[in-house]
């Protein structure tokens, strides 16, 4: 199993009790495993996607990734197994205003000290892919809401993470570049990419292999 969850839960202090955002969750998802995630506003869908992708570690209960304890490791180790395995598309796009589209793009590749040339490539494959090859040298306050997805999209994906997990990918875009994500989600998975996507759209919610439903931070018995 790449992700085993078990009895995780997460709450919020409120005033004389605790308001609760993860109740008892047990989940296990496969290596190259595509999953959706669905369930109405506020249910936890994306506080799980937090606790998945190791951007949150305060909750309760065991989550094991590619075998190792989560719950066990410290700042800086969760920070490399972050970095190692996970790929994150955000609901809202955290780029970096004052870096140009293709530098955002080749930061994380920069990162993993990918040599330039190869850089180079699969940058210019990704803009050529999502059709911003004319933007890639403006900035994120230049593009529409959707380019800037597109952007944050591509730059979650170009550095081949094992696992994807994406919050909305398609929420700000229209019909069109929204299903270039999803054949593209859809590729990365035909490569053995594991993605978790969150969406409120029950036809892409389809594209994955298996729907997991919550409600009230629980997740449904199918
Ligand atoms: N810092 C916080 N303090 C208290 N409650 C919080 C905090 N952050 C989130 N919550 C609560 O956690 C619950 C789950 O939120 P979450 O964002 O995971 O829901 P969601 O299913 O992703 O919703 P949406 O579809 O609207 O994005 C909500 O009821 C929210 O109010």
């Amino acid at each position: 199993m790449m992700i085993h969850l078990e009895k995780v839960e997460k709450s919020y202090p409120l005033e004389g009790g605790r308001t609760w955002v993860l109740r008892n969750v047990d989940l296990d998802i496969g290596e190259g495993e595509f999953v959706s995630v669905m369930g109405p506003s506020g249910a936890g869908k994306s506080s799980l996607l937090n606790v998945l992708g190791l951007m949150d570690h305060d909750w309760q209960g065991s989550y094991a990734l590619d075998g190792v304890e989560v719950g066990k490791l410290n700042g800086k180790q969760r920070q490399a197994l972050q970095r190692e395995k996970i790929g994150f598309i955000f609901q809202h796009y955290h780029l970096i205003d004052d870096l140009k589209v293709w530098e955002n793009l080749d930061l994380p590749l920069q990162y993993r000290d990918v040599p330039a040339k190869e850089r180079a490539a699969r940058v210019a494959d990704l803009l050529d892919r999502f059709q911003i090859v004319g933007k890639k040298d403006l900035f994120p306050s230049q593009l529409s809401g959707g380019q800037q997805q597109l952007v944050a999209v591509a730059r979650a994906v170009i550095t081949r993470p094992r696992l994807l997990l994406a919050d909305e990918p398609t929420g700000a875009l229209h019909s069109g570049q929204a299903r270039i994500i999803m054949d593209l989600l859809g590729e990365l998975h035909g490569e053995g990419m594991a993605i978790v996507q969150v969406t409120h759209n029950e036809l892409y919610a389809n594209e994955a292999q298996r729907i997991v439903r919550l409600r009230d931070g629980w997740i449904e018995k199918p």
